[in-house]
């Protein structure tokens, strides 16, 4: 109805309605069928386009390149996602029969049945579907897993044979198997329809030393190893762990019941990027064993279908998901240099751990009393600024703290509370006949009996290369607890030796070298931190010498006084990282403020020295960072210091996000041409300042080049090698200060395979890729 003054007249109106009504009168049928064809339409359009979004989001492919994104996105839509998920699993036809199998095994939500024709939804760009290879590994001691195990994989076989997905089960002996092999990444197929793998494990566990330790070794390494991506296993399709046990013995798992397999599981979950297939299971051989296996094995089977099913594990299948592994996932190190203040909370957001540069606010904000006096033992007689009550100085790296947690995880023994020693890849390699570093090449530094340790876990430097995952403790000062040499001396001897005997049973291993290895004849002084920061390194050093094994010493050139106090060591290194002040602040990212003055002083005391120690300067080359441009500045420090050698090495990109937030990235690691290119360069720049040098050795294995002065050419031959023999006959006739000179230590001719243009690889050994495949040396 109008209103009454709208200004139209009453019949003008009266005709207009009544016109309507007619019109819709004789037209109302096909108005009323076009109106619902076009809300169909629109409906239909609707369903379609969200139900391609669904289909996305409930299976995530698990072979897709950005799986990650996948499951991110899966995260965000989460309300979505259940709505798909409950959709699919009310409509599917496939769905209601897996659903119906999944009754008797253990609830799972399922993803979307995008089976076509029968083919797994894994396929090669051209089509062809990948095979499953189901492997069944087992340890034994007494031979009960060993029989069981073999049994479980016939048994497993005759399960799924009617799939076609899947290959025959493989059983493999922990005992035998090469851990590279298998647990670096999963095997490659070199030919035939391509393979994914799924790892059973079937474990005894054994409180007396046995494999298992070994194997668990080898996974905590893997993990840790800076080298390889934190889950080297993501690409394998699922695994499950089943651990054998004795309640008799062991009651409950807090008392130590079946404690390996629930660490295997743990370590798996970590390398394959918490690919858990099915839940950790458990049996007491002497009573329930079998049948939990046989509910295991049932429950397996069911996920093995699933896999067949839908190409994957798909989402929130329970331990797939995100379960927390274990507490020691939780304190993953961030990369950041973390200073344990020692008030016992550990929280980070507290700030109860605090870069140690942060120190003055602690102190200004009243922590003071807890804090220990700073006792500056490189501007030792000045007067600290404020008097502060004399507290007993505390543990450097608490046992209780992260850095303790994070260095020990990383495969370091931390001796005393300041000291530490791992075993480093070489001397691991070198065991296995697999190749040394280039100390032997240059050297001849028997990689497998080398020690790699230091008195000292704290450093004044935040190098951006530095691989130690920035968890070891920094600062200026020394404001610590003291431990005496012979401690130290003992405690990293004992835990060498002890992790040395760890690999007895590790594939490939030689005998004539692990009995070789039982006795440390090198100490690499280089490991974490800086060694002369230690108040008594002269005397760990001569403990050291004591018993004739060599020292070759690092340091960061931050500590002049330290260095000029220095005694004899075998070989005396401070790290060049940069030519010139700006850049070495940004690469270094020293604490010092006049960490440019120390520098330079430390180069003037290696000049003096230069007749006294076997001095070098080592080069880590950082592509855009200390690489371009830098030839002359580098140069004019080699006429400085007139090291005996120059050690020039690419730098190895550790991937932590000490790196990262530097802005490191795999790009800024150099080719070797360009590291060749650098050093032929760098030649050329000395020559010209009328400085003889020449290229005397490489190891090209790990990107390593060494310039060395002519002193050490005798007849046109380089003798970079060491008599090692003879230096600790000089040091026991003339004393540690005693004045005797590099060369009258200098070994036989460097081997012909390791000087310039030869590569530098012990032919003795054999050269291996990361999975321990042999490769032909070129
Ligand atoms: C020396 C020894 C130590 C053992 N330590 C443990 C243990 O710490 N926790 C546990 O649950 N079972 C332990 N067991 C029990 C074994 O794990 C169990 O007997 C297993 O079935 C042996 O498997 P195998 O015959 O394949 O070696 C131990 C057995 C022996 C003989
Ligand atoms: S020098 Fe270093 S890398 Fe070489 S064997 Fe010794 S510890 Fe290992």
């Amino acid at each position: 109805m109008l209103p009454e003054d709208s200004g139209v007249a009453p019949s003008a109106v009266s005709s207009v309605t009544h016109y309507a009504v007619e019109l819709w009168h004789r037209h109302r049928i096909p108005i009323i069928l076009t109106t619902l064809f076009a809300l169909g339409v629109l409906r239909i359009y609707v369903h379609l386009t969200e139900e391609e979004k669904r289909e996305l989001l409930v299976l995530p492919k698990i072979y897709a390149d950005d799986q990650q994104d996948d499951r991110i996105a899966a995260k965000e839509e989460k309300p979505a996602l259940e709505a798909a998920k409950k959709k699919v699993a009310d409509t599917s036809e496939d769905d209601k029969k897996i659903g119906a199998r999944q009754k008797k095994g253990p609830k799972r939500i399922k993803g979307d049945a995008t089976k076509k024709n029968g083919t797994r939804i894994t396929e090669t760009p051209t089509g062809e579907p990948h095979k499953i290879q189901v492997l069944v590994f087992y340890s034994s001691l007494t031979a009960n897993t060993e029989k069981i195990a073999k049994q479980f994989t016939e048994e497993l076989g005759e399960s799924l044979k009617e799939m076609d997905a899947f290959l025959t089960p493989q059983v493999l002996d922990l005992a035998e198997a090469d851990y590279d092999e298998y647990f670096i990444t999963p095997p490659k197929t070199e030919s035939g329809p391509p393979i994914d793998y799924f790892y059973l494990i079937l474990l005894p566990s054994y409180n007396i030393d046995s494999i298992n330790d070994n194997f668990l070794e080898h996974l905590q390494e893997t993990h840790h190893d800076f080298r390889i991506d934190t889950s080297p296993l993501a690409s394998i399709v699922g695994y499950s762990v089943f651990g054998f046990g004795d309640r008799e013995g062991w009651p409950t798992e807090e008392e130590g019941f079946c404690f390996q397999a629930t660490q295997v599981d743990k370590w798996m979950a970590k390398l394959s990027g918490r690919k858990r297939a099915y839940p950790l299971g458990m049996g007491d051989w002497k009573k329930d064993g079998k049948e939990r296996l046989s509910e295991w094995q049932t429950g397996l089977v069911d996920v093995l279908t699933q896999i067949e099913q839908n190409g994957g594990l798909g989402e929130g299948v329970p331990g797939s998901g995100d379960p927390i592994e274990s507490d020691d996932e939780e304190i993953e190190d961030d990369g950041e240099v973390l200073f344990d203040d020692g008030t016992g909370a550990n929280s980070k957001s507290s700030g109860s751990l605090e870069d140690v540069e942060d120190i003055g606010r602690i102190m200004a904000n009243g922590k003071s009393s807890a804090t220990p006096i700073a006792i500056d033992f490189t501007t030792e007689g000045k007067q600290p600024r404020k008097k502060a009550t004399p507290a007993p100085p505390k543990d450097m790296v608490p046992k209780d703290s992260p850095t303790y947690n994070s260095l020990t995880k990383q495969g370091y023994a931390i001796v005393g509370s300041h000291s530490g020693v791992k075993i480093c890849r070489w001397t691991k390699s070198a065991l296995r006949g697999r190749g040394s570093c280039y100390k032997y090449s240059f050297y001849g530094i028997n990689s497998h009996q080398c020690m790699e340790t230091t008195p000292s876990l704290s450093c004044s430097n935040k190098c951006v290369f530095c691989w130690r995952h920035g968890t070891n403790p920094v600062g200026t000062t020394w404001r610590w607890k003291v431990d005496p040499p012979d401690l130290i001396f003992n405690g990293v001897k004992e835990n060498h030796y002890k992790k040395i005997k760890m690999m007895r049973g590790v594939p490939g291993v030689r005998a004539e070298r692990f009995a070789e290895a039982m006795r440390i004849r090198h100490c690499a002084l280089s490991l974490v931190g800086e060694p002369i920061f230690y108040p008594h390194i002269n005397e760990f050093l001569e403990m050291l010498h004591k018993e004739r094994i060599s020292s070759f010493l690092v340091c960061n050139a931050q500590h002049p006084d330290q260095l000029a106090a220095l005694q004899h060591v075998t070989q005396l290194y401070v790290s060049i990282d940069a030519s010139n002040k700006e850049s070495l602040r940004r690469i270094d990212r020293p604490l010092h403020r006049d960490f440019w003055e120390r520098f330079q002083r430390c180069l003037d005391i290696l000049r003096e020295r230069r007749f006294r120690q076997r001095t070098v300067f080592r080069l880590t080359l950082v592509k855009d960072f200390n690489l371009e441009d830098e030839v002359e500045g580098y140069a004019d420090l080699v006429e400085k210091g007139l090291p005996c050698f120059v050690e020039i090495k690419g730098v190895t990109y550790c991937g932590t996000s000490t790196s990262s937030n530097a802005g490191l990235t795999m790009a800024n690691v150099p080719f070797y041409q360009e590291v060749c290119d650098f050093v032929v360069a760098l030649e050329k720049a000395l020559l010209k300042r009328g400085l003889n040098y020449g290229i005397a050795a490489e190891h090209a294995h790990s990107c390593c080049i060494l310039l060395a002065s002519d002193r050490f050419n005798v007849d046109g031959k380089w003798h970079t090698v060491i008599d090692y023999d003879k230096f600790f006959n000089l040091l026991e006739e003339k004393g540690p200060d005693g004045d005797f000179s590099p060369e009258e230590y200098m070994g036989p001719a460097t081997p012909e395979w390791a000087t310039w243009g030869n590569g530098g690889f012990d032919p003795r050994d054999q050269r291996v890729d990361r999975k321990g495949r042999p490769i032909e040396v070129s």
